[in-house]
């Protein structure tokens, strides 16, 4: 089977559990080699963003140009493109290179409150980006900013009626997230061709830091795998589902003392411990 290459086209972690530095382990997780072109550097941890410097646009392009003329593309993944100059730059790399999925997580404010997109670059994101995008996941802040809405999306019954308008923003698919709001499932809407709800139990933890770049970059990673044309659908629940298992597991990381990070390899790394396990009691044996 050929192993996809998964682009992420975003800002950077340094403590390891959103951005780019998130999406690379999602894809990694998914069997999938993952590739990233950086549009700023973030000082942030599990307590909140400092600051950050954005790249140059140009030099985001060369980033993107380097990686497509050299490397078969299979999927890409946009996250935070900070200012509307590299909005642009994206939109004229995605023209010139991209015949793949794109799917595009409309950062703008980290969990944490701090704005990690100019506010004169929504018009950029939202005319530019999102037209251009095979699914795009905002978050019901995010929503709200893309729509003009004077408060937040506070219901399901709410997300329910304002869906149809975000894909009006012209994607294939959008999936509004419903994260922020509260009650015993966290519960997203997929609307395209067709309109889903995807439910799954709400998960007990402060560590949900880069819950929105895991579901993105698992996305982007698992659309080339579902055989034919992509399969948007398909995709979406089984990063639901492995999402809802990284933060079920999360609170087996000690990372930070804030909203720490969800465990991208718990699947890999309990299987690789039991291995360890058998290892050293036949050592210990012989
Ligand atoms: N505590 C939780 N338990 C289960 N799923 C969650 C939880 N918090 C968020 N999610 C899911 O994580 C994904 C990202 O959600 P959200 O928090 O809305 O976006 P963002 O991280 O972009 O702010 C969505 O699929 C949402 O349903
Ligand atoms: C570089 C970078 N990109 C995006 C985010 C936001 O990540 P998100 O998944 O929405 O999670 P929180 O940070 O809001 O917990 C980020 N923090 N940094």
């Amino acid at each position: 089977m050929v192993i996809p290459n998964v682009l992420s086209i975003a800002g950077t972690d340094p403590s390891g559990g959103a951005g780019i530095q998130a999406d690379l382990k999602a894809f990694s997780a998914h069997r999938t080699f993952g590739m990233s072109a950086i549009t700023a550097v973030v000082a942030q941890n599990t307590r909140g963003v400092r600051s950050f410097v954005s790249l140059d646009a140009a030099f985001v392009y060369d980033q993107i140009a380097a990686v497509f003329e050299d490397i078969r593309v299979d999927a890409v993944k946009i996250g935070m493109v900070a200012n509307s100059e590299i909005a642009l730059a994206i939109a004229k790399a995605l023209d010139r290179y991209a015949s793949c999925p794109v799917v595009l997580d409309p950062v703008m404010v980290a969990k944490s409150g701090h704005h990690l997109l100019d506010e004169s670059a929504v018009a950029a994101l939202r005319d530019e980006l999102i037209p251009r995008s095979t699914v795009v996941t905002p978050n019901l802040p995010e929503a709200r900013v893309l729509l003009g809405l004077e408060r937040d999306i506070d219901s399901l019954e709410e997300m329910r009626e304002r869906v149809a308008a975000l894909r009006a923003l012209g994607p294939q698919w959008v999936l509004l997230k419903g994260g922020h709001l509260t009650g015993e499932t966290s519960l997203d809407i997929l609307h395209g061709e067709r309109t889903l709800e995807f439910a799954a139990p709400r998960v007990t933890t402060t560590n949900t830091h880069g819950t929105g770049c895991t579901l993105s970059a698992s996305i982007a990673a698992l659309l080339p795998q579902t055989g034919g044309t992509p399969d948007v659908v398909r995709s979406v629940q089984s990063a639901k589902d492995y999402l809802t298992e990284a933060l079920r597991h999360a609170d087996e990381l000690t990372v930070g003392g804030g909203h720490g990070p969800v465990h991208h390899f718990y699947a890999m790394w309990n299987a690789s411990t039991q291995i360890a396990a058998s290892h050293v009691s036949v050592g210990a044996a012989s």
